[in-house]
């Protein structure tokens, strides 16, 4: 499986859009500041610290145990929350998009929500239903929630599967010690695998080979993308590149990193990026906040304020030039639609979108796929992991801890334990 993925930066240069660009002499000069962040990348790398890119190299037999499992089902549910989900259902609707029409069906609990888990049990029968409850610290109150409402709800009424239903995908806490006293067969997530660059380590390949994701193309993406950006030369290292264009923009106000899909099947990639922008960034007063809009259809909804609003925004477009399936638009009335294909009319959206949004001065990079499968699909997740690992060290921050999420748990846990108590507010009550 192939496919050429294109990076155009054209809309971001001084003499596209003027003054808010940048030009490529200085793009040029910052040779040794991109040069810089890259070797510390890859001095990381060489400590043992990335293991978003020591898994690129890892065995994928490993998964054929699970994928064999699961065909004695016909749903999947999967437990998890943040980057222990996100990456999943990314990219399964990547290539399968979001009907859930295809064999097993599958389920995502990732929230607290006692109206989803009804929901998710009134839609499947369990005993035919394989289980992946996906925890890299093992101790996450939503997932080990989700988890025990479910095999309570399952003993409560005896349902039991002709095979073992559970898989844990996780590095320690709680669910391992769950993991080892019920005999449920599991996947460790290495120490050095942060949550949200954890999609192509156990945490999203397990999942995805039993979704007849074909995870050897997935991660034979992830490796073209690894090896096109060896090198120092940033023209042709679209990472690298698009990391210096967004710290670059964040520096001239541009605190708004706008991605746009014009397909639907990358949404759910953008809710992935979303994380791993945020998390990654958002640090000692730092970060761009991750905005996801759908192509066309946010025209009609946000475009207003793109074009008109506070000029505080760099967006990015995918587009791919092949869909699935295409359709011609036949009328007898007087349009310019007819003789069009819906994959004309979507495509030519984008254009006018990004030829309006450039003639306003507004920055803008494009990513097109030839077509969407697991082969650009994994050089599209790659190619913003390492985007990401390169903006840490341009912002000089680390781009791998969590520390401001740690507190916000902690008092979530003591509110659930009643060391805290809702204080009355100042609040408008309605009857
Ligand atoms: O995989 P875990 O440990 O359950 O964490 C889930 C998510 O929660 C976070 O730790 C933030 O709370 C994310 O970084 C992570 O992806």
């Amino acid at each position: 499986m192939k496919g050429i993925y294109k990076f155009n930066f054209d809309n971001v240069l001084k003499d596209k859009i003027g003054e808010t660009g940048i030009s490529v002499d200085e793009i040029d000069e910052l040779r040794d500041f991109t040069n810089l962040a890259k070797a510390n990348v890859t001095k990381k790398y060489e400590k043992g610290d990335l293991g978003f890119i020591e898994v690129l190299n890892e065995d994928l037999e490993i998964y054929e145990e699970v994928k064999e499992l699961s065909k004695e089902f016909d749903y999947i549910i999967i437990i998890g929350i943040g980057g222990s989900i996100l990456g999943s259902k990314a990219i399964h609707q990547g290539i399968y998009g979001s009907s859930n029409t295809y064999h097993p069906k599958v389920f995502y609990l990732d929230n607290s929500d006692p109206e989803k888990i009804y929901e998710t049990l009134k839609a499947v029968k369990l005993e035919k239903t394989l289980i992946f409850v996906i925890s890299k610290s093992g101790n996450t109150v939503e997932t080990l929630a989700n988890y025990f409402v479910i095999k309570k709800h399952m003993d409560k009424n005896n349902i039991t599967p002709a095979k073992p239903n559970f898989v844990a995908i996780t590095g320690g806490g709680l669910l391992q010690k769950i993991a080892d006293k019920e005999g449920y067969m599991c996947y460790k997530v290495p120490e050095n695998v942060g949550g949200r660059f954890s999609v192509l380590s156990a945490v999203g390949l397990a999942p995805l080979a039993c979704l007849n994701v074909d995870i050897h193309n997935l991660v034979k993406g992830a490796k073209k993308m690894n090896d096109i950006c060896q090198t120092d030369n940033i023209f042709r290292n679209p990472a690298l590149l698009n990391s210096l264009i967004h710290y670059k923009m964040d520096n001239t106000g541009k605190k708004i990193s706008l991605m746009m899909p014009y397909i639907g099947r990358l949404h759910q990639f953008g809710m992935w990026y979303r994380q791993l922008w945020a998390e990654s960034l958002g640090k000692d007063g730092n970060g761009q906040t991750p905005v996801i809009a759908l192509g066309a259809t946010d025209q009609h909804s946000q475009l207003q304020l793109y074009m008109d609003g506070p000029e505080d925004k760099i967006m990015t477009f995918l587009k791919v030039n092949t869909f699935k399936q295409d359709y011609s638009i036949e009328t007898d009335y007087d349009s310019d639609l007819k003789g069009h294909k819906l994959s004309e009319l979507i495509n030519s959206e984008q254009l006018g979108t990004e030829k309006s949004i450039t003639e306003k001065g507004i920055p803008n990079v494009k990513i097109t796929l030839s077509e969407l499968n697991e082969y650009t699909l994994g050089m599209l997740t790659y190619a913003y992991e390492l985007q990401t690992a390169y903006s840490g060290e341009l912002f000089c921050i680390n781009a791998f801890n969590q520390p401001a999420v740690e507190h916000a748990k902690k008092l979530s846990h003591a509110v659930l334990k009643g060391s805290i108590k809702e204080k009355s507010y100042n609040e408008i009550k309605i009857e």
